[in-house]
């Protein structure tokens, strides 16, 4: 497969350090807050990605963090708890962690191979620290905090394609006392009264952001490993300060091969934010929606183009869905009416949308594209292939309906397939009453059926003799 690396703004082919395994680190969020809609698309993208790889064959280890002590967290306790935020602000990255397992559970993302905390790895995170002052690195301020000194680093600036020079001219980046060079930057900070800490050789405080993710992600991954992602606002400082952070440490150009960014989700145009005042967040959406549709919806827009939520999208994403389930529980029923042999070559139609699928997926992740496909395949099954079950062998019926579901695993669709059994036992007899009051030209009746059935959440349609159901979910 072919992906849009930023590190050198090209498409590239995908290929691993180790035959067969992809492993991969997506920076997490900051449990400060609710998660909003623009964090979803994120980590659906990734989940996607990951499915992706895994139907291709290869291990996926994702590794995603949670930067659980931060500026933000501590002013959230501050304004929640007031004098008692010492005792009390890890309530806070708590409740959102687990509102993130929550969300994510809902949007079929599958869980992660770890899922490091800052707060867990403080240990490891100054023993770097103090690697990296020995090797000339990083400086001690005199109020004991320590700093990067980015021009230690000969290609700082490789990622966001920036030169340190115009970087301090367009003064991005605040001076502060004690730093040798503005884009200089802290892995530890010294400590604040009132405020959380951990020990250190130089003095109490907490470690930088940039730092954390270098130590997070190859503490489980190594170095140098596959991929590294997040929302494209993270490019710089961030990922660039990671890069810095790691060739210090490791001597190696680049600790990962592959950097990965995700476009904004925007409202009206401008980036979904909290500082914005604009977000819509996942348990508001998700209270009304489906995970799927949702997961759609953001598949509607390719990964690196802004995409612009509105409730119309959500809707539209809503009834495919609903098609995608028509297409999967009629062709399912549909199996017992196939045919002896072939007399129709509707495979061979039904697979060409499978090769435009994994063709779009192939070329950096144009998930637009393979929507359209499965959506066209299922619009080809309902269209087409329950008119002529009985013109194609079980075993080719079984075909389109197992790449169709192998297709929809990867978009993280289809995911409650399951009919319950009681149900489907229910509905079965109706089916067959109702076929009988037909045989008996008692109409009223047999619409009565199909009437409190619709209400019920269960649609039939007809094919001449045959019947199939689909089931709201
Ligand atoms: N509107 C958005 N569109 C796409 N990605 C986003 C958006 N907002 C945040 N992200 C991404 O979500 C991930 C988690 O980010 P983080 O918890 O730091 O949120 P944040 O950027 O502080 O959000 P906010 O600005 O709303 O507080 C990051 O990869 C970030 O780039
Ligand atoms: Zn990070």
């Amino acid at each position: 497969m072919r992906i849009y690396n930023t590190a050198t703004r090209q498409v590239e082919e995908f290929t691993t350090y180790v035959p067969r395994l992809a492993r991969g680190y997506v920076c997490g969020i900051t449990p400060y807050d609710h998660m909003h809609v623009g964090h979803g698309r994120v980590y659906v993208f990734f989940d996607i990605f990951r499915r992706y790889l895994e139907r291709l064959g290869y291990e996926v280890r994702l590794v995603i963090n949670f930067t659980d002590i931060d500026d933000k967290i501590i002013n959230r306790a501050k304004e929640e708890f007031g004098h008692e935020a010492y005792k009390r602000w890890r309530e806070i990255p708590e409740r959102y962690i687990a509102e993130y397992f929550e969300m994510t559970k809902k949007l079929y993302i599958k869980p992660a191979y770890a899922y490091p905390r800052v707060t867990e790895n403080v240990e490891d995170m100054v023993k770097w620290i103090s690697t990296l002052v020995e090797k000339g690195y990083a400086y001690v301020a005199p109020d004991g905090s320590v700093y990067f000194e980015v021009a230690k680093v000969p290609n700082y600036g490789v990622l966001s394609r920036q030169k340190i020079e115009e970087l301090v001219a367009g003064a991005r980046v605040e001076p502060e006392p004690g730093k040798r060079n503005p884009l200089d930057f802290a892995l530890w900070k010294s400590w604040t009264p009132g405020e959380p800490w951990w020990d250190s050789p130089w003095c109490p405080g907490r470690p930088g952001w940039h730092l954390e993710c270098v130590v997070m992600s190859t503490k489980h991954l190594g170095a140098p490993f596959d991929f590294h992602g997040g929302g494209a606002d993270l490019i710089f400082p961030h990922h660039e300060n990671e890069i810095a952070i790691a060739r210090a440490y490791f001597g190696v150009d680049n600790f990962a091969r592959y950097w990965i960014h995700v476009g904004y989700l925007t409202v009206r145009g401008e980036k979904m934010s909290k500082s914005l005042g604009n977000i819509i967040t996942l348990r508001e959406v998700l209270s009304k929606h489906s995970g799927e549709a949702l997961r759609l919806a953001y598949a509607m827009s390719h990964y690196r183009k802004p995409m612009e939520f509105t409730y119309e999208l959500l809707q539209q994403a809503e009834d495919m869905a609903k098609t995608l389930y028509t297409a999967y529980d009629e062709l399912s029923q549909a199996l017992r009416d196939a045919g002896e042999k072939d007399q129709e070559p509707l495979a061979q139609e039904a697979l060409k949308y499978a090769e435009a699928f994994y063709g779009a997926l192939d070329d950096d992740m144009s998930t637009p594209e393979a929507v359209q496909q499965l959506y066209g395949m299922a619009r080809y099954i309902i269209s087409t292939v329950l008119h002529k079950i009985e013109k194609i062998s079980r075993e080719t019926a079984l075909t389109i309906l197992n790449k169709y579901v192998e297709m929809a695993d990867v978009l993280g669709v289809l995911e409650r397939r399951q009919i319950p059994k009681e149900l489907e036992e229910v509905v079965k007899t109706l089916v067959e009453v109702r076929a009988k009051l037909r045989q008996e030209r008692q109409y009223q009746l047999a619409d009565y059926i199909r009437q409190r059935l619709a209400e019920l959440g269960v649609e039939l349609h007809d094919f001449g003799p045959r019947t199939y159901y689909t089931y709201r979910r």
